[in-house]
């Protein structure tokens, strides 16, 4: 068997050496010709596969590392009979983490304090749906907007436009979609941005395009209340330096990136393929997952819990590191830049999650904050 896969998945040995022959390209790179003799596609998301791609190839398999799937054309694998998969949650929670990160740094540079500010979370599946559990979890209030979830099983949601009225706050955790009912391709667009609250905070860790970049450009140029944190880009790898510019984090699509996410990603595919296969699996996840860094964390019981709440997250990731190597990178010269993205993501420290992170609380007193804080994060208290 013939395995066709991107270069930047990892553990691609661990999992699927004992099936054939694996053949990496960087993602970018994949062509007509390299699949061609191919019996199974192994992509993230940087792969367009599409009819184009594989049309004559013998490709029976698709697998895509990642939670998106706008990359991949569901359509043409339904007629041409291609079984596929992608890896649901499996970054989700780095993803979360990316957001607490940011809203920390956006909190200090507005002097504001997080707990008084009102959230909105559009799209509530596997990330946002954390995401408001977290947020909620530390007391915080939220509003959520999800109208096909909201059309499916009804519940406690909002509109767009009353996100957009209520909330200081608002993350974007839809997929990007350019048909159907609810399409999210500029879901914010010029008009919807003009109606963010004074001193909003906008976060895109979705997809670029469901926020129109130019649009977004003019209304930071305009509104210097308005703050912008874009993990995606309209365009990617290429990126638009000056929106970049006027961004409080700005980083080269990495929000779902923990090692502990990637891993999982190869991992989910792993599963699949073996469930098409009707072979039993052989590998676990976690016999090959390194330990965690940090064994465990002490806090005082006397602590500040704004500041015990930062130093948990940060103690784990912190996107600036992120952010300050992606200006760094940034060019006027559109293929330095477009090399140096790709660098980045290529090259990605390793970083875990605050989920199952140990946390001790040592001191005077019972600390109910500290505690609820910790168990919200998704923290273990030893
Ligand atoms: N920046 C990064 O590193 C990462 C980005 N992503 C992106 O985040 C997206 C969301 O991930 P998940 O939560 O795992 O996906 P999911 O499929 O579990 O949830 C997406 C939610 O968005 C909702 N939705 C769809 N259209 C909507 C609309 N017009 N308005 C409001 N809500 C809408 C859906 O009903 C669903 O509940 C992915 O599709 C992917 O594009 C995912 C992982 C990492
Ligand atoms: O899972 C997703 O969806 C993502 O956006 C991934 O983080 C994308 O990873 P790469 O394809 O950019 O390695």
């Amino acid at each position: 068997m013939l395995i066709v896969a991107d270069e930047n998945i990892p553990l691609l040995d661990d999992f699927f050496a004992g099936f054939g022959e694996i053949r990496r390209y960087p993602g970018r790179a994949i062509d007509r010709a390299c699949v061609q003799d191919a019996d199974v596609l192994l992509v993230r998301s940087v792969t367009q596969v599409d009819r184009a791609l594989l049309e004559g190839s013998s490709v029976r398999f698709v697998g895509t590392c990642t939670i998106g799937t706008d990359h991949l054309d569901l359509g043409y694998f339904a007629e041409a009979g291609i079984h596929w998969s992608s890896a649901p949650g499996c970054n989700a929670r780095g993803v979360v983490d990316y957001v607490l990160g940011s809203l920390l740094t956006l909190a200090e540079l507005d002097g504001v304090a997080l707990p008084e500010r009102t959230y909105g979370v559009v799209g509530a599946g596997e990330v946002g749906g954390r995401l408001v559990a977290v947020l909620r979890g530390l007391g915080w209030n939220v509003l959520v907007c999800d109208p096909p979830r909201q059309a499916r099983e009804g519940g406690d949601y909002v509109s767009l436009e009353q996100v957009l009225a209520q909330c200081d706050v608002i993350s974007l955790h839809t997929p990007l979609t350019r048909e159907g009912e609810q399409p999210t391709w500029h879901l914010l667009d010029a008009e919807r941005l003009a109606q963010l609250r004074p001193g909003a905070w906008l976060i895109n860790a979705s997809r670029g395009p469901v926020v129109d970049n130019q649009a977004l450009r003019g209304l930071l140029r305009q509104r210097d209340d308005v703050q912008a944190v874009l993990d995606v880009w309209e365009g990617e790898p290429q990126v638009d330096v000056a929106l970049a510019d006027l961004c409080v984090i700005a980083t080269p699509h990495i929000a779902g990136y923990s090692l502990d996410g990637k891993q999982r990603g190869t991992s989910q595919i792993y599963q699949a393929f073996c469930a098409w296969r009707g072979v039993p699996e052989q590998m676990q996840l976690a016999d090959l997952l390194p330990q965690p860094w940090l064994a465990q964390l002490d806090l005082r019981a006397e602590a500040n819990p704004a500041w015990a709440l930062a130093t948990v997250c940060r103690a784990v990731y912190d996107p600036r590191r992120d952010d300050a190597d992606f200006r760094r990178s940034l060019s006027s010269d559109p293929l330095v830049q477009r090399a140096a993205f790709d660098g980045l993501r290529k090259q990605y420290p390793v970083r875990r999650e605050i989920e199952g992170l140990a946390v001790r609380i040592g001191g005077e007193g019972e600390a109910p904050e500290l505690v609820q804080m910790v168990r919200a994060l998704g923290g273990v208290l030893v």
